[in-house]
């Protein structure tokens, strides 16, 4: 296997499958969670299965922290990829109890490194009390901790998952996602996980992929490509924002808990956790409104001087505008509010403008380390 200087994954894919145009040309983090989206049938799954060598395509490349997996002449098999593969429904064996899974995947690792001890991964994924289960009586969300869990002790490189969590409902996603996102956070190797949800997407990933037609759209870091006003995923009903914060201070009088976000202070209902820590929030667009003036009475908790970065005209009546907090510069956190063209027109308000975000409200979508 040749290397190469770059530490992160470079993936070139080009071609056609089965009459499916693929062109993708991304570099992805060497570390940490990253999010691939976009509509049904754009691809998702294919690149996810050309990363592990289920699918070839005539143009490929492919380079996984500095060594290279495929190009032109070579092209690393299957088997040989260390790669841990979770699909949708939990592909675990019957006959085998929860701690005979693990010990397959364990099996499977060979001499390729731990990525994690067997202990570690048991606790951080609440397994402790399922190993001698059989797998037939598990929950789904129990199905994919396991299915999760073995797949991380087959020694992986990459950890590759497609829609883990889709074939879960609601609550048990709920449950599910704390393990997740506490083991992640301690993994040291690239995740690609394949979502439809963006609520989940906001709280499991670090970085996001979209992808549209074969192609890739957008690709950046979380927060960079939830606030791209243009995009389509922007012009969703329930589009939102996801902003890093540290939490300054608690008042037990009225049990309000203040955040720092880059450019700005916010006040959130309730206790978030304790000072210092430093959390992820989600602000939803049609949650904002704009004023030109500061408001000199209101019940908003969080009038934030703001300035208008980018306007994104939508289909009808309304309109994105991505906002930087802070009135100085334009490095402030960045977010969308969603407004309706008339009010745009009826204030005037254009790129550049300094103006005053209402902000209605504000939730809590996890700690982050
Ligand atoms: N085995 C196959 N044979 C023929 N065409 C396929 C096959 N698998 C996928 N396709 C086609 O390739 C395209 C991309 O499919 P893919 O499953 O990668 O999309 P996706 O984004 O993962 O979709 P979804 O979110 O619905 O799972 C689609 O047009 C699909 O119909």
């Amino acid at each position: 296997m040749k290397n190469t200087q770059s530490k992160e994954i470079i993936a070139k894919f080009s071609g056609s499958l089965d009459q499916f145009d693929l062109s993708v040309d991304v570099t992805l983090p060497a570390r940490g969670v990253t999010a691939l989206f976009g509509r049904s049938g754009c691809g998702k799954t294919t690149v996810l299965r050309c990363l592990a060598g289920l699918s070839r395509v005539d143009r490929g490349y492919l380079s996984v922290k500095g060594k290279v997996w495929q190009d032109g002449n070579y092209f690393l098999p299957t088997p040989k990829r260390p790669v841990g593969f979770v699909f949708q429904e939990a592909s675990l064996f019957p006959h085998l109890s929860v701690d005979e899974n693990l010990t397959f995947g364990q099996r499977r690792a060979g001499d390729r490194a731990n990525i994690i001890s067997r202990d570690d991964l048991v606790e951080l994924l609440g397994l402790g009390a399922l190993m001698n289960r059989s797998t037939h009586h598990l929950s789904g969300g129990e199905r994919q901790r396991v299915a999760i869990g073995r797949a991380l002790l087959s020694g992986p490189e990459l950890l590759l998952m497609d829609e883990p969590l889709a074939a879960l409902d609601r609550l048990s996603k709920n449950e599910i996602i704390p393990y997740l996102d506490r083991l992640f956070k301690t993994l040291d190797i690239p995740m690609i996980f394949v979502s439809h949800d963006t609520e989940e997407v906001e709280r499991l990933a670090d970085h996001m992929v979209i992808m549209d037609r074969g192609k890739i759209v957008s690709n950046g870091l979380l927060s960079d490509v939830l606030s791209d006003p243009a995009l389509f995923i922007a012009e969703g009903p329930k589009t939102s924002s996801v902003i890093e914060v540290e939490v300054v201070s608690f008042s037990e009088v009225d049990k309000i808990t203040e955040v720092r976000v880059e450019g700005g202070r916010l006040q959130i209902p309730g206790q978030l956790s304790d000072v210092g820590s430093k959390q992820r929030i989600s602000i939803a667009a049609n949650d904002v409104s704009l004023a030109k003036e500061q408001p000199s009475e209101t019940t908003i908790l969080n009038v934030l001087p703001a300035r208008i970065l980018d306007i994104h005209l939508l289909d009808g009546a309304r309109c994105n505008l991505l906002l930087s907090i802070g009135h100085q510069n334009e490095d402030g956190a960045r977010f969308l509010a969603r407004i309706t063209q008339r009010s745009l027109r009826k204030f005037d308000f254009a790129i550049g403008h300094n103006i005053y975000a209402q902000v209605k409200s504000v939730s809590m979508v996890g700690a982050k380390i």
